[in-house]
């Protein structure tokens, strides 16, 4: 039997050849499934876990602090020691040859009163994902963060920026993109129930949805795609274990270009150039990350007294935060004497408003609680 790089080769070569069109649109969707299945194969062995599951790579061994956790990930020498050392003040060593860095590095950058742990990492090259150099760590460390920091040297930044988005990839890292809104239900029996929530207009239709489906030995199960996707988002959500997370792309070294070429990079979306060893930019820098990391601050007002603007209380922002989970962030059992709580601020309709427990925060709010009497 040919390598799983072999058949990986002939799937992609035939792709290439078939015609896109509707009559081949079933056919192109079974190789996509295909090929899914067997670089999943390629990263874990055989039967393969998929990839990102435990056994599939381990990460370094760093535990997790603060609020939020951004990696940063590049090719050897762009500069990521150097970006750790000035963010966090941590020393990494930073050095003119390459693979400087051998381990996981972690350090906190406190930034409008949250603190965020950032792990510098040995560099990766093309192939890491299937174990060149220590790229499986590396990558595999990446997926635990909330924010990736793709570091490029601002000298080489287009080529090197393709092959590390290739190396996430297929370790089953989704940048920039939100989980696909398909619903799946898997069935005892009943066959593939199809629905489409909107017209679908990237590819996807019942009969793609089923070639797909029985690629990965789905035989009954209720599909709702609530969103127009592609084919490939349709794989992702079938062989699950992917991680959607957010990149910025920090073009470092800065200090070497000339301004036509910065010009030039300045077309760029979601990136930053800096120059981390002249510490040029790196405010900017800060705000972005802080843009990404959907956090929000919301500050205590202890009664009598004015709110604690040093030390807000750090929330993640998805869906809005209630009360009550701002509550549990600030103590266990602060919720079983909750009598009701005063908001200031922009989830307010007026100041201060009378809450319960389900209101919903937003950034920068100002919070009294008021205990139950007795
Ligand atoms: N000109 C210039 N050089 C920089 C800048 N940042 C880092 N360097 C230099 O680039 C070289 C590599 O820096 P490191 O911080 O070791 O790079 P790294 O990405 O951590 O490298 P590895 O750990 O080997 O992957 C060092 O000689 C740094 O002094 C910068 O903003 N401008
Ligand atoms: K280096
Ligand atoms: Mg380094």
């Amino acid at each position: 039997m040919s390598t799983i790089q072999a058949q990986i080769d002939e799937i992609e070569k035939e792709m290439a050849r078939t015609q896109k069109n509707k009559a081949t649109n079933y056919h192109l969707g079974t190789l996509k499934a295909k090929l899914a299945k067997l670089r999943s194969e390629l990263l874990n062995g055989p039967g393969g876990k998929s990839a990102g599951s435990k056994d599939a790579g381990r990460g370094f061994d760093v535990t997790k602090s603060g609020d939020t956790r951004v990696g940063l990930v590049g090719f050897p020498s762009v500069g990521k020691s150097t970006l750790l050392t000035t963010l966090t003040g941590t020393r990494s060593e930073a050095a003119a040859y390459e693979f400087t860095t051998l381990t996981c590095i972690p350090g906190t950058m406190k930034y409008k009163g949250a603190r965020i742990q950032v792990l510098d990492l040995p560099g990766i090259i093309e192939g890491a994902a299937e174990g060149k150099g220590r790229g499986r760590q590396v990558i595999s460390t990446a997926r635990t963060c909330n924010l990736i920091l793709v570091v490029l040297d601002a000298a080489k930044p287009l080529t090197h920026k393709k092959i590390i988005e290739n190396e996430l990839f297929s370790f089953g890292i989704r940048i920039n993109q939100s989980p696909p809104n398909v619903k799946v239900t898997r069935n005892e029996g009943g066959g593939i129930d199809y629905q489409e929530m909107v017209p679908q207009t990237k590819g996807m239709n019942a009969e793609v949805c089923r070639v797909v489906l029985k690629e990965f030995k789905v035989s009954c199960a209720q599909i709702i795609l609530r969103e127009d996707i592609t084919v490939d988002q349709f794989i992702d959500v079938i062989e699950g274990n992917r991680a959607y997370i957010p990149v910025l792309y920090v073009f470092n070294k800065i200090d070497s270009l000339t301004i036509e070429e910065l010009d030039i990079l300045d077309q760029m979306p979601n990136y930053v150039p800096i120059s981390s060893q002249h510490e040029w930019n790196l405010e900017e820098l800060m705000e972005e990350i802080w843009d990404r990391c959907n956090m929000l601050r919301i500050y205590t007002k202890p009664k009598g007294q004015i709110p604690d603007y040093d030390e807000p209380v750090i929330l993640h922002s998805e869906g809005n935060p209630t009360v009550e989970e701002f509550c549990n962030r600030i103590h266990r059992t602060l919720i079983d004497q909750f009598s009701h709580a005063w908001v200031w601020g922009r989830s307010a309709k007026h100041q201060p408003q009378r809450c319960g427990k389900e209101h919903r925060l937003m950034d920068e709010d100002v919070v009294q609680i008021v205990k139950k009497a007795g």
